[in-house]
């Protein structure tokens, strides 16, 4: 069971940390507030300066908060046309602020705009998945909001705290920290009630929990604690710790970083799958198999390599991109599952090949591995469960 009673060692540990923002901190009496986006921005950069290996992945909300400024609405829209266009006028201006203020650290950033859709098909949240690693082996920050132009009610993530969620889950992260404009979770609505306590540590959601939560956000945000508590069962479910803490206070990340008590913590009591292997917990039974060569099987055991068509032998079942697949050695034995880049049938024609012949042979090359690193796991380690935190 994790603990917290080192705090400072626990939140170390979080190597790759998603960081969601509210509008209710991003958002100033002139629209958009720039100045917390730089406060942020600040310590995002130099808590990724401390230590090398530290991966941050931003969800920010605020592009609707930003775009009624900049229109100059005097009320929030109602209706989903009116917001998706807020949005879109929105959408650039809090990019360019975020773009700005990491510009100063030399840190490059990206923009992912995402739909609940675009996670529900493998196919899709192979390529988000494979994005989003790329840029974050590159040192690029992703920076990610709820496609808010294209979304109708059935693709939906509902708002941007369920959207952390499920990122994290795609990822792997070690921690989700929900910056919000409250300490944290109360006992109640802190709005009807002077007297809410605040809770520090949360194992489990259940009713009680569930109910100290309102679904009423503040005057501009959307879901409301409620949904952040819906977001941390999604989180614990998966053994990923998220935090609610105090967005607009100073230097918040350092400080957490650092173990001060802020916030709500959500520990997960399980024994938690490490880092990426939480994705895989979580994923559908294989679809199919690979038969793979002593050569390959040897460069995925050992030496922490891709799986290249060219160690191959036999494709067993019908799959298509993004399918999960085990892969075995010539003797039957699993050697881990992974996500697949090519459906079967192109495997078929590629096995046994160099990656440089896959264009030739199937008239495409969507990369040279049939199974990237990022999203394989050994059978060791899939059984393998670990004590403490991430990376215990
Ligand atoms: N039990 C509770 N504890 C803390 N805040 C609560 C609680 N119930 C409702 N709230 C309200 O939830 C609001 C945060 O939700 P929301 O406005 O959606 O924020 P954000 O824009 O950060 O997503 C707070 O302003 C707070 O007043
Ligand atoms: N996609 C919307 C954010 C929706 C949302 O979840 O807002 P919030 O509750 O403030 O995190 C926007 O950028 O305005």
């Amino acid at each position: 069971m994790q603990d917290l009673q080192d705090r400072k060692k626990f939140f170390s540990r979080c190597r790759r940390v998603v960081i969601k923002v509210g509008s209710a901190v991003l958002t100033g009496p002139r629209g958009l507030n720039r100045v917390m986006i730089h406060r942020l921005s600040d310590q995002i950069a130099e808590f990724l300066e401390r230590e090398r290996g530290r991966e941050v992945v931003i969800v920010t909300s605020g592009a609707v908060a930003s775009g009624i400024r900049k229109i100059g609405l005097s009320e929030r829209p109602r209706t989903i046309p009116h917001k998706q266009a807020t949005a879109a006028v929105g959408q650039g201006a809090l990019m360019e602020a975020w773009e700005g203020a990491f510009d100063k650290y030399d840190l490059l950033v990206a923009q992912l705009l995402l739909t609940s859709e675009d996670l529900a098909h493998r196919h899709r949240y192979l390529n988000a998945r494979n994005t989003l690693e790329t840029l974050l082996s590159w040192g690029i920050l992703p920076i990610i909001n709820e496609n808010d132009t294209v979304v109708v009610e059935e693709i939906k993530f509902g708002d941007n705290d369920q959207l952390s969620a499920m990122i994290a889950g795609l990822i792997g992260a070690d921690l989700v920290v929900n910056l919000t404009d409250t300490q944290g979770l109360y006992d109640c609505d802190p709005r009807l009630n002077s007297s809410a306590g605040l809770i520090p540590v949360v194992h489990r959601v259940d009713a009680k929990i569930l109910a100290c939560a309102t679904p009423q956000p503040g005057s501009v945000g959307t879901g409301g604690m409620l949904s952040k508590v819906n977001a941390a069962r999604k989180c614990l479910a998966s053994g990923i710790p998220m935090i609610i803490a105090p967005g607009r206070e100073r230097d918040i990340l350092l400080r957490l970083f650092d173990g001060e008590m802020l916030g709500t913590v959500f520990l997960p009591r399980k024994r938690v799958y490490q880092g990426r292997k939480v994705w895989l917990a979580n994923l559908p039974k294989p679809a199919g198999d690979l038969v793979l060569d002593a050569g390959a099987v040897l460069a995925l055991r050992k030496k922490g390599k891709s799986l290249l068509p060219i160690g191959i032998r036999e494709v067993r079942g019908t799959f298509g991109v993004g399918s999960p697949v085990r892969c075995l050695d010539e003797a039957g034995n699993v050697v881990g599952v992974g996500l697949s880049n090519y459906r079967s049938a192109e495997i078929e024609s590629i096995k046994g090949h160099r990656s440089e012949e896959i264009e030739t042979l199937i008239g495409y090359k969507h990369s040279d591995e049939v199974i990237h690193r990022n999203n394989f796991v050994l059978a060791g380690e899939m059984m393998e469960e670990t004590d403490g935190g991430p990376d215990a």
